[in-house]
């Protein structure tokens, strides 16, 4: 047979995109050696060079990452214009010859949509859709979809036909049979039409996508998330997008899909290190973390901080001028309400508080100094008792015996003094039931958990403060900056209708003044030469252009409070599937999480196709779904890989080595996942010791996962180890792309009991 005419012809346009590339790589490279030669300069020529190498690192970076596949898809298209060719590819390259020919468009581009839309019924005026496969530079298989009935089908067997609603059917078979590496792969070459109009859509608000497992929600979301820093580049670059995932395992196992389509400098974190200065994944017991999940909590911390309002039990005399002053419950009461009724945060309210306190100590020791000797009248004028204010506020002892009353705070000194005395959670939580208070208290010491850290940006709220960590890096930066200050406070003073309007005056500004003021220097003017997404991770008040949450059923209320501080504009993607909730303060309806925040406002997408777990896995799995939220219809499998899903007993004590050693001896190709319940987890990983493609998970940290080959132990175990059992288990059933078995010593399920090889105990 002769050599395929296509290969040589795709071969001859892939070494032109290439050469194009190690062009751009080459002058790249020059520049970058060039910016780092030089030195010396003014620090605005250094922060300018410094921001020039960021670029120029990037650029090559994502030229690497884009390099694998580069090329994988033409057009050949006769619409009412003349015959063209449209060539798809990771990112768009422009040739350097005069006309600045498309070598490569962008796959996100509008002209290289009908690449995932055209259909044989509708084909939008394409002709033949091409799936090119390369490998190290050279093209290594052709495979053309002749849409259009007119079009001459060149005799080859690697042709195939468009059929029913999967486009690119044999790309997207083979890409799905592919061993998997524990990283996920993008999907740029086989989106799907229901994905590709979530991943373009151009809702504005809050885009849900709800799909059982399988159905690419978090492939879709990412490759969205692509496609909007694409077509909105201006201002998503200044923004930023911020993903939340639920761990960060799941953060590492999707983390290269986002550098493969070119794009790097997306913020990925987890609920738990969403805070900056604080990281965590400790969970909290499900009771514990119900209480803190929900918004009754609010109360509860909002009554904490004004039990730090204190007043005196017993007067505090201090001196000034040689004269004894007394700081009494009446003053203090009188300072208290003058700041509570600024209505402003804690610390924010702390000067006025200072002020008022400060003004009836003058106005006592001006009593003492000042009365007239005829008729005890005050012959101290207003702004003369002001001035011995201000005085005042010079005397160290004179501030530090005032402001015992209206401590400033710091969320995390807040939240362990409530969460560590239970007198403090009585006093907080009037009629609650004295269980819940027990649920919440936890032992001096012990670290905080993911449910605490939407409770410390509450409490930051609450008090107006960032993190401690936060202001001290302010405070020490101050002196240094304050002319970068003072500009970024006429950017607040001209642009934010905010409370601080009154307080531009830097020669009374307090610290917090500063801080404020200090974060929007660094955002606008010193730290030029970060990258967007390490501005936004050290800013507790950084709002984002869009936010896409991931496995977002596992969210609590006030987790959701947190994300939504983030983004004003309520741009978001929200993806996750409410059957597969294991947070027992977590979601169980998508209008109850987001009616509060946007109304109706919402778009509901779902999807319906499984694309990971074979139908004969299905089978069993879909059953449990029937428990757990029977109005959701399973995912259809899109594979039937021949391969029986198994049960196998095991011997007393003996189900997790007889996993491990089924999984060893196996030896199945691909990566092979052994799901177990928490308490198991130590077990299997001693058993297992080091093999390589052999991983052990619990149920909740296999969320999002996939592995070719799985071992789920025990059932009857995860079923039992949480209120959200169920759930758990149905997650760690559909993790396989090829084949599922499990162990068990006690009885399964009865949705399982007649999984093949299963031995009912007589
Ligand atoms: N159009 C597609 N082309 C190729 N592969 C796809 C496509 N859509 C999904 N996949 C693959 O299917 C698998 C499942 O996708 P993904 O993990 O995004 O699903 P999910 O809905 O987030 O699942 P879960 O809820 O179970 O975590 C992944 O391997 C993904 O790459």
């Amino acid at each position: 047979m002769s050599p395929d005419p296509r290969l040589a012809d795709e071969q001859h346009h892939l070494e032109a995109v290439y050469g194009r590339i190690d062009r751009i790589r080459a002058t790249t490279n020059r520049r970058l050696r060039e910016t780092l030669a030089e030195s010396g300069g003014t620090p605005q020529a250094q922060s300018e060079r410094e921001s020039y190498e960021r670029l120029y690192v990037d650029d090559l970076a994502k030229l690497d990452a884009a390099e694998h596949n580069l090329y994988f898809g033409r057009l050949d298209v006769n619409g009412d214009g003349p015959a063209e060719t449209r060539r798809i590819g990771r990112i768009g390259v422009l040739d350097d010859d005069a006309d600045d020919t498309t070598l490569l468009l962008d796959w996100r581009a509008p002209l290289s949509r009908p690449f995932y839309l055209a259909t044989p019924a509708d084909p939008d005026g394409v002709r033949v859709r091409r799936h090119i496969r390369t490998n190290n530079r050279a093209v290594r298989t052709v495979t053309d979809e002749v849409l259009d009935g007119s079009a001459i089908t060149t005799d080859r067997s690697d042709t195939v036909v468009t059929l029913g609603d999967v486009v690119n059917e044999s790309a997207l078979v083979a890409a799905l049979n592919t061993a998997r590496t524990g990283e996920m792969a993008d999907i740029v070459e086989t989106i799907q039409r229901e994905q590709d109009l979530i991943i373009r859509s151009p809702h504005r608000g809050v885009t849900v996508v709800q799909g059982g497992p399988g159905t690419g929600k978090t492939a879709v979301a990412l490759h969205r998330a692509a496609y909007l820093l694409y077509t909105h580049r201006d201002l998503l670059s200044r923004s930023g997008v911020l993903i939340i995932g639920p761990n960060t395992e799941f953060l590492r196992y999707i983390s290269q899909v986002l550098p493969s389509l070119g794009e790097t400098g997306v913020l990925l974190t987890t609920i738990g290190d969403l805070l900056p200065g604080i990281s965590t994944a400790v969970v909290d017991p499900p009771a514990t973390a119900v209480l803190k999940g929900s918004t009754a909590i609010l109360n509860v911390l909002k009554r904490h901080v004004r039990a730090y309002q204190s007043l005196p039990k017993a007067p505090v005399t201090v001196t000034f001028d040689g004269y004894p002053l007394r700081i009494d419950s009446s003053l203090v009461k009188t300072a208290r309400a003058k700041a509570r009724g600024t209505r402003r945060a804690h610390n924010q309210a702390q000067r006025e508080f200072l002020r008022a306190a400060l003004h009836g100590l003058a106005s006592a020791y001006a009593g003492r100094i000042g009365s007239s000797l005829l008729d005890g009248s005050q012959i101290l004028s207003g702004s003369e008792i002001a001035d011995i204010g201000d005085e005042m506020r010079a005397d160290e002892d004179i501030v530090r015996a005032v402001l015992a009353f209206w401590p400033r705070l710091e969320p995390k000194r807040v939240l362990t003094d409530l969460l560590t005395a239970p007198s403090a959670i009585r006093a907080a939580t009037p009629g609650w039931a004295d269980d819940d208070r027990a649920a919440l208290e936890r032992p001096a010491g012990a670290p905080f958990t993911i449910g605490d850290v939407p409770l410390l940006d509450e409490i930051a709220e609450v008090i107006g403060a960032g993190t401690a960590e936060d202001e001290a890096a302010a405070r020490a930066q101050w002196r240094r900056q304050l002319a970068e200050a003072q500009e970024a406070l006429d950017i607040l003073a001209g642009s934010a209708p905010q409370d601080l309007e009154d307080e531009i005056d830097p020669e009374i500004l307090m610290a917090y003044d500063l801080i404020d003021a200090e974060q929007l220097a660094q955002r606008q003017v010193v730290a030029a030469h970060r990258t967007t997404a390490e501005r936004a991770y050290d800013d507790r008040t950084w709002t984002f252009g869009h936010v896409i949450v991931d496995e977002a059923q596992e969210l609590s209320a006030m987790a959701w409070r947190m994300v939504m501080r983030r983004i004003p504009n309520r741009w978001m993607t929200v993806i996750g599937d409410t059957a597969q909730t294991s947070n027992p303060a977590g979601a169980q309806s998508w209008s109850a999480v987001f009616e509060p925040y946007v109304e109706k406002r919402w778009q509901l997408h779902e999807l319906t196709v499984n694309y990971r777990t074979p139908a004969a896995i299905m089978r069993f799995a879909g059953r449990l779904l029937g428990r757990i939220a029977p109005t959701l219809t399973p995912p259809t499998s899109l594979r039937d890989n021949g391969i029986e899903p198994t049960a196998q007993r095991a011997a007393s004590g003996r189900a997790v080595l007889d996993a491990v050693a089924i999984a060893i001896d196996a030896d199945w190709p691909g990566l092979t996942g052994i799901i177990v319940a928490d308490a198991d987890y130590d077990s299997a990983v001693d058993a297992l010791g080091d093999r390589p493609r052999i991983v052990v998970h619990t149920v909740t940290g296999c969320k999002g996962l996939e592995f070719d080959n799985t071992v789920v132990v025990e059932p009857a175990a995860i079923v039992a180890a949480s209120g959200r059992g169920l759930n758990d288990l149905y997650v760690a059933l559909t993790r396989a792309t090829q084949r599922l078995v499990v162990v068990a010593e006690c009885d399964l399920p009865p949705e399982l009991a007649d999984l093949p090889g299963w031995q009912e105990e007589n």
